[in-house]
């Protein structure tokens, strides 16, 4: 579904605001992310990551700038001279271009690993089972799991559950993913196992935007880490910058926290 070519980024945002009644979460996002690259979004709780990211994907809607995905305006097309908001469907079909990853898991309860990566392209895209049942067992494979194709959510741990949900969000062959704490609802010795299959997808190329608060992924990963606080962004820059040397206090205020 990309628009873009090659040297223009595969995600941009000016000046996005969202409030919830009189509350201003969002107060003037500026971001740029290039094909191919990771972003990681630090900030404290309530700082306006999620909401962020809900906005993207048409979760939520926000209220003043502009966000494009893949050379294609977020939330509005162009209509004469002015916007017009979104249609049903083609919110669908710009929402079937981004991969989303929640901290929940969020699969269907009743249906097997397999079913649920299947669910979105035979649904979703009408594609042949066939061929929505071949790219499954091979994202399935992608993320570890070519043994529990056959098991239902219930039988899997809550890591093995998002790799499920990452492979998921694969079928639809984003050109965009997004993760919201992908890992913070699980057990420590389960984090790893899905932060791995994570950097193998930036190394594969997908471009990514992270809401997290490893900050060992962050580091190694990222190409560029925002920090946001207050539902601004208070700082930005690679990893070596803002994590090793932030200018602001106020993102030497939460690393120490953080790292403490
Ligand atoms: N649907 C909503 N209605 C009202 N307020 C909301 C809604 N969604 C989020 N908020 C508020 O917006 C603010 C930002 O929330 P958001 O979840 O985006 O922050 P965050 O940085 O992702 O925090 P966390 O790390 O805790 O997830 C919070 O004060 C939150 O209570």
């Amino acid at each position: 579904m990309t628009t873009t070519t090659a040297d223009e980024p595969m995600f941009q945002a000016w000046d996005v605001h969202k409030s919830f009644g009189h509350v201003e979460v969002l107060k003037g996002i500026d971001m740029s992310v290039e094909r191919g690259e990771v972003v990681c979004l630090l900030g404290p709780s309530g700082s306006g990551k999620s909401t962020f990211l809900r906005c993207i994907n048409h979760l939520e809607k926000f209220d003043r700038g502009e966000m494009w995905v893949g050379g294609q305006r977020v939330g509005y097309r162009p209509h004469g001279d002015k916007l017009k908001e979104l249609n049903e469907r083609e919110v669908a079909q710009r929402r079937s271009g981004i991969g989303m990853v929640f901290q929940g898991f969020n699969l269907f309860g009743h249906r097997t690993a397999l079913e649920n990566v299947m669910e979105g392209p035979v649904v979703v895209r009408r594609e042949k089972r066939a061929v929505a049942e071949q790219r499954a067992r091979d994202l399935l494979g992608r993320v570890g799991l070519a043994d529990r194709v056959d098991n239902y959510p219930s039988q899997l741990s809550g890591g093995q559950q998002q790799r499920v949900a990452i492979a998921r969000a694969l079928a639809m062959q984003p050109d965009l993913m997004l993760f919201d704490e992908p890992t913070s609802a699980l057990d420590p010795e389960l984090v790893g196992d899905v932060l791995a299959v994570m950097r193998q997808l930036a190394e594969d190329g997908m471009t990514m935007i992270v809401v997290t608060h490893e900050l060992g992924f962050a580091r190694e990963v990222a190409d560029r880490v925002y920090f946001m606080d207050g539902g601004v962004v208070v700082e930005s820059g690679p990893p070596s910058e803002v994590l090793e040397r932030p200018r602001e206090a106020r993102t030497q205020a939460f690393l120490s926290k953080v790292l403490a």
